[in-house]
């Protein structure tokens, strides 16, 4: 347990950076920003962090403060909610640099038009999770995100006037490059406590679940789950994007962990490999279902490449473990193949990923999009994994696969759809938006 206290002055903090609204980023944005980034423009990058992140981290310790049910009272979300306190303390005690008057002015001269960044646009997600049952237009319940408490007065500078990269031709102290550096390795640190999140929170859960023998966590958890992983899929991509920029050499295909050239047929080609291997492992076979890739091999565009294998991993591994398990693993020779289809639109990149796996009948089709619903039998011990850090690949068990993977193709402006045919198949719709200028969908 982590020995860290939330003192009264700290709260008092946290409750003033959380009535600020959060700043999303587009890719877009992140892509034009960070190309050949001089000291000065990661030390801008810095500076957006070092003032994003608090504001970012201060909305998740009020709300994992403030979940209905007494969920704020189980020992695993308390232990994250300190994670968050502590790291949001470590941010804003972070001391600033001493930059010499010129050096403030050359990073405060106005950006000209060319290095200006495109704004972002709204993300089609948010249109939707604001229109859900629970938030927005719905009735049921009152429990809100953030408290309600985010003050939209309390206007922050958009992106697009935030950043920018007219910052080549100065030579810029060494003081900079080694705040840069001492910037980069404290949110590196932050970034490895967070790891255990996801599997902790859900461990909170399931404390609740055993406290008040209960089976099901309702709609309004559901949603604030997805809110909360969704904002750590922001966090750790902003900290991600960060380090990335500051510590690895340069590549003409990648700013930071976005690849500008990030080719679909190869990506989802490795995650094929990857599920196959994780199923003949698990089922004792030796060639998994066939699995069939049609998708042109020259198309690339910008995402990061470690969220496009993440979704399709997970995917494939449940199309091949209902293959598995609706002919036997002992048919190796006769199972029928999965098929993976990608197509190119003007909008979307579409990957639809069909299996004969026998399909999910109607009912349970509102069940798998919540967390830890899973028909695997004797799943791995759930806590026992969960003192790891992020999954470490098990077939199945988790009940996570489905409602994450849904968040990733969000968090860019894209989507996840399921359409079942009970008694033949499933198929996975994953829209993946080309555009990039959608911002983050935070709340
Ligand atoms: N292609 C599919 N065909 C049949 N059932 C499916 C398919 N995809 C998902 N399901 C059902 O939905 C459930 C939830 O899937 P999800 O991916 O969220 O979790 P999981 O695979 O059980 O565990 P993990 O978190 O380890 O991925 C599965 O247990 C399975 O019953």
């Amino acid at each position: 347990m982590s020995g860290f206290k939330i003192s009264s002055a700290l709260w008092d903090k946290i409750h003033h950076f959380a009535s600020f609204p959060q700043t999303g980023v587009s890719l877009q944005q992140m892509v034009l920003f960070g190309q050949n980034p001089s000291q000065g423009t990661l030390f801008k990058a810095s500076q957006f962090l070092a003032e994003e992140l608090p504001v970012r981290l201060a909305h998740r310790v009020k709300e994992l403060d403030q979940l209905p049910h007494k969920m704020s009272d189980m020992p695993s979300i308390h232990k994250v909610r300190n994670w968050y306190a502590q790291s949001f303390e470590e941010l804003i005690t972070f001391p600033k640099p001493n930059l010499t008057e010129i050096v403030r002015q050359a990073l405060n001269d106005a950006p000209s038009a060319a290095t200006k960044l495109p704004e972002s646009k709204p993300n089609p997600s948010m249109y939707r999770i604001l229109n859900s049952p629970v938030n927005g237009n719905g009735n049921g319940n009152s429990f809100k995100a953030n408290g309600g408490a985010v003050d939209k007065t309390k206007l922050r500078i958009p992106m697009e006037r935030r950043y920018f990269a007219s910052t080549k031709n100065i030579e810029w102290p060494p003081e900079m490059a080694d705040y840069n550096r001492r910037f980069t390795d404290m949110i590196d640190l932050i970034k490895k406590r967070h790891d255990p999140t996801v599997t902790t929170v859900a461990q909170g859960v399931l404390e609740w679940k055993r406290m008040y023998k209960t089976e099901h966590i309702g709609l309004d958890m559901q949603n604030w789950l997805d809110r909360f992983y969704m904002s750590r899929i922001g966090i750790r991509f902003l900290i991600g994007q960060h380090i990335a920029l500051n510590t690895f050499p340069n590549h003409e295909d990648y700013v930071g962990i976005i690849c500008t050239n990030c080719n679909v047929h190869d990506v989802v080609h490795e995650a094929i490999e990857n599920a196959r291997f994780v199923c003949e492992e698990h089922y004792g076979m030796f060639k998994g279902p066939p699995v069939q890739l049609i998708c042109p091999k020259d198309l690339t565009f910008s995402y990061v490449p470690g969220h496009l294998s993440h979704i399709c991993f997970e995917l494939l591994k449940n199309s091949l473990r209902a293959v598995v398990e609706r002919y036997g693993s002992s048919s190796e020779d006769t199972l029928p193949p999965i098929k993976v289809i990608v197509v190119e639109g003007k909008e979307d990149i579409t990957i639809k990923i069909s299996d004969e796996g026998g399909g999910i009948p109607r009912s349970a089709i509102p069940l798998i999009w919540t967390y830890m619903y899973t028909t695997m039998e004797n799943p791995q011990d759930i806590e026992q994994d969960f003192t790891a850090s992020d999954f470490q690949a098990p077939m199945a068990g988790f009940g996570y696969g489905l409602p994450l993977s849904r968040l990733y193709a969000r968090y860019f402006g894209g989507d996840l759809r399921l359409i079942s045919m009970e008694g033949f198949g499933t198929d996975v719709y994953v829209h993946l938006n080309r555009l990039s200028s959608s911002r983050e969908p935070l709340q």
